[in-house]
């Protein structure tokens, strides 16, 4: 479907320009911190450089009396944080503001933007539930913007955490060119598709399937017999998703957040799916999530040496060719470009990976 003509206007006399495209901007993992909290409050001007992208969250896990200190703390923070968001900074800034039905959200966007807004990369929204949510903040931001002088659009990112939201996908990521991605909010949409559950995130022992029973020599099924199972993955077909609707509009799916901090090991496995169905990142809650982040959303040394290999072989980009038994055509030369081209803008701003990806390279 064609946009309409003012889809890439200004929705105020004087805002910037909104993006025809939105950066690949690496963001494997967005770290959640409360700006009331002094203690992760002081953490953070250390860990400018060492994530990609640090969220001042002002929505749930912020108690109701600490608001306005949250609110008022990330202005701190981004006012004296050096090195901290706008576009050439190693560490993005983001935040994610109360709901838009909350007492909070407005002074939250009012706020923010003339007192920060030249740092803050990214608004997360939450609990939207269609794209009359995002032409609200997409409008109140283009005039707040306009007010402040700023001569760098801030782009939206929406979490999807009601049954409406996962209804409006697609709409929901062509409301708006500000629009950067969509997150997973897996607590909320469990509770409001009442699901069973009763975790952040991550799988159910009792969602899963069992092989069939053996059978006697009479033919007869002996279902008490010990049988394998397997535990399927809750959020596939909402990620799936996710995934599809953000592709469609040229935006950037993401996980979430994995609420069992001490079990890295499940976490590892939840973020793993997602990075293989196409998320671009997740979210971090606790520093030790950070490196598990950085990690599974970073493609492996040998997926970038194979994918260059594929790429080497492939020549001009078209037929069929052998490479250790296995067929590589056009399309299998897409999917490497993919790693081909994540691989190099993860190198540009992490030199470690950049030294084990250029090996990678050598080996051939
Ligand atoms: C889980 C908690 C309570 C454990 O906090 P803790 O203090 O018990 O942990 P700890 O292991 O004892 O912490 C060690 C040190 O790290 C610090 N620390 C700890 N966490 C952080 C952090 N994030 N950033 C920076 N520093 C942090 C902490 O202050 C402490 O500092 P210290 O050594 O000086 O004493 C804590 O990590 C936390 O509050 N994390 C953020 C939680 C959050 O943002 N939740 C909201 C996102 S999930 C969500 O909203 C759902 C969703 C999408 O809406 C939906 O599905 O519907
Ligand atoms: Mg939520």
């Amino acid at each position: 479907m064609r946009p309409s003509k003012d889809f890439f206007r200004p929705l105020a006399v004087g805002a910037p320009t909104p993006p025809t495209d939105i950066p690949a901007r690496p963001s494997r993992a967005i770290h959640f911190f409360d700006p009331s909290n002094a203690k992760m409050a002081a953490k953070i001007p250390q860990m400018v450089g060492g994530v990609d992208v640090l969220l001042g969250n002002l929505e749930d896990a912020v108690k109701a009396d600490n608001k306005v200190a949250a609110r008022e703390g990330l202005v701190r923070i981004g006012q004296e944080t050096e090195g901290l968001g706008g576009p050439d900074s190693p560490t993005q800034l983001w935040t994610r503001i109360n709901s838009l039905d909350s007492p909070w959200a407005l002074d939250d966007l009012t706020t923010l933007v003339p007192a920060i807004g030249h740092k803050l990369d990214v608004v997360m929204v939450p609990k939207v539930q269609g794209a009359e949510d995002i032409h609200y903040v997409d409008r109140l931001l283009a005039q707040l913007e306009a007010k402040a002088g700023l001569d760098r659009p801030i782009l939206v990112h929406a979490i999807l955490e009601t049954a409406r939201g996962m209804a409006n996908v697609e709409e929901i990521c062509g409301a708006s060119p500000r629009m950067q991605g969509l997150s997973l909010g897996p607590a909320d949409l469990a509770a409001d598709r009442r699901m069973k559950t009763t975790r952040v995130g991550g799988g159910h022992p009792g969602y899963l399937v069992r092989q069939d029973p053996p059978r006697n020599e009479l033919g007869v099924a002996e279902i008490e017999a010990p049988r394998s199972v397997f535990q399927q993955d809750l959020w596939h077909y909402t990620i799936a998703r996710m995934v599809d609707a953000c592709a469609m509009h040229g935006i950037y799916p993401y996980y979430g957040p994995f609420g069992d901090i001490a079990d890295v090991v499940a976490c590892e496995d939840q973020f793993r799916n997602a990075f293989l169905l196409g998320c671009v990142g997740t979210w971090s809650l606790h520093p030790k999530q950070i490196a598990i982040a950085h990690r599974v959303f970073s493609p492996s040394v040998e997926d970038v040496a194979h994918a260059r290999r594929v790429v080497a072989a492939m020549g001009d980009g078209t037929g069929a060719v052998m490479l250790d038994g296995k067929m590589e055509d056009d399309a299998s030369l897409k999917q490497c470009l993919v790693m081909v081209e994540l691989a190099e803008q993860l190198a540009a701003i992490d030199p470690e990976l950049a030294e084990q990806y250029a090996a990678a390279g050598s080996e051939d």
